[in-house]
């Protein structure tokens, strides 16, 4: 699989309410309640476009459970139901509403403590090689589901409760949090495979703390900008599957604020378009992270670390016209030659 494959053009429909004949509710043993796709669900598809039923902040289980009891009286009957009705891990503690709250509930934003609960996001189950992806966006104040690769009908739509850990660190995290024993494709590998994913996991785990490392990012931006690449490659490898992932776009952002921070406005500006293309698929075109990255793609010099240093100070009419993939991809990624 080529690293530099350009992301396929989502058939998403942002702007368009999602079609809720996509999918039905079905009861599978063992797991509960899924949502099961009806018919072909394209790349980047928008396939839920929901408001929480209500939102609450992360303080203590108490004071969460006194202010859910105040948030569900004031809902109508067949919200209260629905929420009721939800999965509960922690049944037998001191706090019900709270425990059917962490069990379900989705983060409003990535450094949000504020977290809201749905309907019929909340239905949706885990696996650790997911086809769909959730994201909070803000600017419509509802949580979005995206098909991050086509779905067939008969397929159950899933998502990732974990990050892209090995599968002894997925293991331990769902069963204390969510009480049960992954049995995904991924984790139902033969154990050699298995063994291979991990360690590819272990290393994007690495990767991705090596490349958050903001000393790196001033001291050494080619080994900070070796390591995106590298990640590209073993995300590619164990992720790829036809489709996108956040973490894709993640690892372009990453790259856009190496290069801008050193002033190279022409690689920022490739990075951005990607991380923008990833973003379509993960998030829809409105999400305002989305509109972030096609910003960038078109004036990398809005970056707040552009002029931090001039170190590799290019132009962005400078990116490349006349060179093959592979030349190119060299040029991108600083790839010295040997
Ligand atoms: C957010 S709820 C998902 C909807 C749930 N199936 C229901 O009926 O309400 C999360 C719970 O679903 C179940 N679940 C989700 N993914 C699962 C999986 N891959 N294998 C087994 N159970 C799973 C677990 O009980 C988990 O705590």
């Amino acid at each position: 699989m080529s690293t530099t494959a350009a992301l396929p053009t989502p058939a998403g429909v942002s702007g368009k309410e999602p079609d809720p004949q996509l999918h039905r509710i079905e009861t599978i043993p063992g797991i509960g309640r899924a949502l099961i796709v009806c018919t072909p669900i394209p790349l980047g598809t928008r396939i839920l476009c929901e408001k929480p039923l209500f939102t609450t902040t992360s303080t203590s289980y108490k004071v969460m459970n006194a202010d859910i009891t105040k948030k569900l009286r004031a809902l109508p009957v067949e919200s209260q139901r629905q929420f009721l009705s939800l999965h509960n891990n922690f049944t037998g503690t001191l706090y019900p509403f709270t425990g059917t709250f962490i069990t379900n509930a989705l983060p409003c934003g990535p450094d949000s403590d504020t977290a809201g609960v749905y309907a019929t996001i909340c239905l949706i189950n885990h696996s650790c090689s997911p086809n769909a992806h959730t994201n909070w966006n803000n600017a419509l104040q509802k949580e979005t589901l995206h098909a991050t690769r086509p779905i067939v009908p008969g397929e159950q739509i899933t998502i990732c409760y974990t990050q892209t850990w090995p599968s002894y660190d997925r293991r331990a995290y769902l069963k204390h949090q969510f009480g049960f024993d992954c049995a995904c494709t991924l984790c139902q590998l033969p154990a050699v495979l298995l063994k291979r994913s991990d360690a590819r996991r272990s290393e994007i785990v690495s990767l991705d703390k090596l490349i958050g490392d903001a000393n790196l990012l001033m001291s050494n931006p080619q080994e900070a900008l070796a390591a995106c690449h590298k990640l590209l490659i073993v995300v590619n490898e164990e992720l790829w599957d036809g489709g996108s992932t956040p973490l894709l776009a993640r690892l372009y952002y990453d790259a856009v604020q190496i290069t801008i921070t050193h002033g190279d406005q022409a690689r920022a500006s490739v990075f951005a378009q990607r991380a923008y293309e990833a973003r379509v698929v993960c998030d829809g075109e409105d999400s305002p992270e989305t509109e972030r990255m096609k910003g960038f793609a078109r004036d990398p010099s809005s970056h707040k670390n552009f002029g931090s240093s001039k170190k590799w100070k290019s132009k962005k009419a400078q990116v490349p016209k006349d060179l093959g993939d592979e030349e190119f991809e060299a040029w991108l990624w600083r790839v010295e030659k040997r």
